[in-house]
């Protein structure tokens, strides 16, 4: 009998989700440069020097606290000693430490976007805070059940944007590079998930030191709420 050819077109190709998900923390889940600049501004006042504005640590978050706080004195024009940089951000981490986060910090739509994508995919926090600090205001904010694993600043010998922090919460998760999606708000973000082979999406909202159509992240996000749409138009499961 002849053969008769399948003419049924081939099926679309599913959206798939990621394996895993990477999220940046300050200015990307929440707003800390508030209580960033009041630790900041205490430690200067304990130091007899003039407090900065908000816009001015906007600019100097996202690198860790050592150089937070070599920028923050750098601001006020009495540069520290690089030999005072350990023991002055011991002192600025204790007073950071010590603020009670508020779950208001929390930008707009990301704790039920977290709450939905964990259903679905491992997700991990790395993040250039020191860890311990970015586990108490986890705790505080209600959002640590969210994240399988959490990489601080200081975690590794490595920060973003060395690939390293990234790639061993990827080990953690189970997740190859080339099917995870890092999200962040900054340059470290990209060049961090570029480097260890991930794709990037960026939140517009943040505090990126460029503009962030530059940034060369493969999506852009306005709003935490378009996370979802966007990890599925990237289709890197
Ligand atoms: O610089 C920091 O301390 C934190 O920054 P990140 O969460 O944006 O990595
Ligand atoms: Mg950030």
């Amino acid at each position: 009998m002849p053969q008769t050819p399948d003419r049924s077109p081939a099926p679309p190709p599913q959206a798939a989700w990621p394996a895993a998900i990477l999220f940046d923390f300050d200015g990307t889940l929440i707003d800390s440069a508030p209580d960033i600049l009041t630790g900041i501004n205490r430690l200067l006042d304990e130091e007899n020097l003039p407090a900065l504005d908000l816009g001015q640590v906007h600019q100097f978050i996202g690198d860790g606290a050592p150089t937070l706080v070599t920028r923050a004195f750098a601001a006020t024009g009495r540069p520290l000693a690089p030999d005072s940089v350990p023991a002055m951000t011991d002192r600025y981490m204790a007073i950071y430490e010590a603020l009670p986060a508020d779950p208001s910090c929390v930008f707009p739509g990301v704790a039920e976007t977290l709450a939905h994508l964990c259903a679905h995919i491992p997700l991990a926090l790395v993040t250039n805070k020191p860890e311990r600090a970015t586990h108490a205001v986890l705790q505080a904010i209600g959002l640590n059940s969210y994240f399988k694993a959490v990489v601080g600043g200081d975690t590794l010998p490595t920060r973003k944007p060395h690939p390293g922090p990234l790639l061993h919460a990827m080990a953690q998760l189970g997740a190859e590079p080339a099917r995870t999606v890092m999200v962040g708000d900054g340059a470290n973000d990209v060049t961090a998930g570029r480097a260890a082979g991930a794709r990037v999406v960026c939140v517009t909202y943040g505090y990126p030191r460029m503009p962030v159509e530059e940034l060369g992240a493969d999506r852009l996000v306005d709003h935490f709420h378009e996370l979802p749409a966007a990890l599925l138009d990237l289709s890197v499961g």
